[in-house]
């Protein structure tokens, strides 16, 4: 990969920087198959299809609604505050988070090492890098991950949703990056594990969208709007 073609590279985090996009997946599994077996209209169990599908790379609530949806379920949306308990977009999307705040307090985070390997090689060679994640747990990971302090840009959850940006698949989170960074879209490469987050870099018009295929598949994330896809991001070290 030429590097000099372009001045940031935006990452995405959850199965791009740390193995958490695996631990959002148990999570949301846990919730859900629960949730379904609550209700007496005897829905089909909730897989790791649906995940890919409905909920992988979106912001919270827009995975819990999308997922719902697939299955003809409406629900009140209620407001972010909802407590766990109550039967609302929120409260579902509360409840899956109580989840996956235990694993990150009781098995921390280790990077990937090929991502940290990639990482120290834009450092060296001076291109910008920023984190743009739909999930409101990016900083708590970031610290956890002890990648906190290599990034001077994090848009993240609740950036996005203060700063009114709609989540992805849409381009705003990673357009409104690359502008805080102060770089051109044509000179920014996005990278991206999940099809909604190819599917942002696309619409975004970005430089390169580079996708990770960590379970969602080489073939739907190039169908999805990525240029390349890679196993691991070492892949990219290169000029
Ligand atoms: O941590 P939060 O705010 O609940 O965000 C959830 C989402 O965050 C994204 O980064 C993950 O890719 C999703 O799969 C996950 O569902």
């Amino acid at each position: 990969m030429d590097w000099t073609d372009y001045d940031a590279a935006l990452f995405d985090l959850d199965g791009v920087l740390t193995p958490t996009a695996e631990v959002h997946m148990r999570a949301w599994d846990v919730m859900f198959n629960a949730y379904l077996d609550e209700r007496d209209d005897d829905q089909q169990p909730y897989t790791d299809e649906d995940y890919f599908a409905w909920v992988d790379g979106k912001p919270r609530y827009d995975g819990v609604r999308s997922f719902l949806a697939s299955r003809g379920i409406t629900l009140p949306d209620g407001t972010p505050e909802d407590a766990p308990e109550l039967e609302t977009v929120c409260g579902l999307g509360n409840r899956k988070n109580a989840a996956f705040s235990a694993v990150l307090r009781d098995e921390g985070v280790t990077p990937y090492p090929a991502s940290v390997a990639l990482l120290d090689h834009l450092r060296e060679r001076g291109t910008a890098v920023a984190v743009v994640s739909s999930s409101r747990n990016a900083p708590a990971v970031l610290a956890a991950a002890g990648l906190a302090d290599r990034f001077e840009v994090v848009v993240d959850g609740q950036v996005a949703s203060a700063a009114g940006l709609p989540g992805k698949p849409a381009p705003d989170t990673y357009l409104y990056a690359a502008e805080q960074l102060g770089v051109t879209k044509d000179r920014a490469v996005v990278l991206e594990d999940a099809l909604s987050g190819v599917q942002s870099g696309r619409a975004g018009d970005f430089g390169l969208v580079v996708g990770v295929d960590r379970g969602a598949g080489a073939q739907p994330l190039l169908d999805g709007g990525a240029d390349v896809v890679v196993a691991e991001l070492d892949e990219l070290i290169g000029r």
